[in-house]
């Protein structure tokens, strides 16, 4: 069948090196990327994907994504891992446990009238619903990543992915954005169980508040988070000020930016901050969440990026070649989200992808370019030359200090 697994996609071909004996081709061969087969563990089962599909403001965005990245014949280079749901213990082991009994509550609950003051303490209401199945695809979404951290600190693979998680805004005893269940804290907790020093980046467009407040207070684990910062934008916090607390003073870094920023100013700031806080912090593992919002064509309407810079990001961190947790996040123009995804699992398993979109169930969503790749929009990028060598400046000053 045309889109067996084990056929690559007829353009696809994975970027080999010459292998140790100067040959290339044959089992031994190396693929760039640094990553031996199979050693990228990708977080996936039937129950997990018809779960993650009822997010509600991502629908069915789970399974468009994992039917392009199967479209192009990525799962034969990765491990496909099924995850159980995370357990009300495991969750928390970061939430209190009166948010998430009234959580649990509130889901089972088909009272209209249901969101009391108790309701109201733990950001559960209208803007942020508890209807019915809210709690289960949460919880899914968590045992993903927390599955996909537990690969890593098995050693079981260098890179894991739950492109279901990175839900960054939930808070210990609140909801907030949207996010219910903080699915990356989870994850850092459990890397934190084997590694000393742990980083968190966040490349949504949101700044990434929900995980610089569970660790603002400490130095074990640094957050970085690149974020469009203006008045009256969601959440409002991630200023440059904005550095951390007690032991975990200059442990939280913010790179605020403004509306329209493209590729090569994003790619630009990441890549002189990530470079300061590599030789800082000196990380010993990488939780990186994705999130695609910021890309060009998202109803959000706010950067005017392309799959390019996020991509580029991702690879960035692969060759620090040290585990690395991905995890997805905000993306509301679907299509889009799975591209950018798929586009990120190629750079990491090492694959060429072809630009033609294949054919596949979800294939009339691609429509009208059928094009693996996106393009900017004509939007101006209000981050001038001096705001971005003033955010940069201003960052290295900041990170100077630390020990
Ligand atoms: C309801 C959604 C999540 C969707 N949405 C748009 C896009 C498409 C339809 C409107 C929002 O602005 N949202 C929000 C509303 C209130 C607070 C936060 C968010 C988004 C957070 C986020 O993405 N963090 O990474
Ligand atoms: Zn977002």
């Amino acid at each position: 069948e045309e889109n067996d697994q084990n056929v690559l996609h007829k353009d696809a071909s994975p970027v080999y090196q010459t292998d140790v004996n100067g040959d290339t081709g044959g089992s031994n061969t190396i693929r760039k990327g640094l990553l031996p087969e199979k050693k990228v563990v990708y977080v996936c089962s039937a129950d997990f994907l018809s779960e993650c599909d009822r997010i509600a403001k991502v629908p069915f965005r789970a399974s468009i994504t994992h039917a392009l990245i199967e479209a192009y014949g990525l799962l034969s280079r990765m491990s496909v891992v099924p995850p159980k749901p995370a357990t009300f213990e495991e969750i928390c082991h970061f939430h209190s446990t009166d948010y998430i009994e009234c959580l649990q509550r509130l889901c089972q609950d088909d009272d209209p009238d249901k969101y009391d003051e108790e309701a109201e303490e733990f950001g559960l209401g209208y803007d942020c619903p508890a209807d019915e199945g809210v709690y289960d695809s949460a919880s899914w979404a968590a045992g993903g990543t927390l599955t996909a951290a537990e690969h890593l600190v098995s050693g079981q693979c260098s890179v894991a992915i739950n492109w279901a998680g990175g839900w960054h805004h939930a808070k210990r005893d609140s909801a907030a954005g949207f996010c219910y269940i903080n699915d990356i804290v989870l994850g850092i907790l459990k890397l934190r169980t084997k590694y000393d020093r742990v980083l968190y980046v966040d490349i949504d467009l949101h700044h990434g508040d929900g995980v610089e407040d569970a660790f603002c207070a400490t130095s074990k684990v640094m957050t970085v988070s690149f974020h469009k910062y203006s008045p009256g934008f969601f959440p409002g916090t991630g200023n440059l000020s904005d550095t951390g607390i007690g032991k975990g003073a200059g442990y939280t870094v913010n790179v605020p930016l403004n509306e329209g920023c493209q590729d090569e100013n994003f790619y630009r700031v990441f890549e002189k901050v990530m470079d300061i806080v590599k030789i800082k912090f000196d990380p010993e593992a990488v939780v990186c969440q994705c999130g695609a919002d910021g890309l060009a064509g998202d109803p959000m309407d706010s950067f005017n990026l392309t799959t390019l810079s996020l991509a580029k990001c991702v690879q960035y961190l692969l060759n620090w070649s040290v585990p690395l947790l991905l995890l997805g996040g905000g993306g509301y123009h679907i299509p889009n989200t799975a591209r950018c995804w798929t586009h990120i699992t190629s750079v990491v398993t090492g694959t060429k992808l072809s630009s033609d979109i294949p054919e596949h169930r979800y294939f009339t969503l691609y429509g009208p370019d059928y094009d693996l790749m996106i393009s900017p929009g004509n939007r101006a990028d209000t981050n001038t030359p001096s705001h971005i060598k003033n955010v940069i400046a201003q960052i290295s000053e900041n990170l100077e200090n630390l020990q």
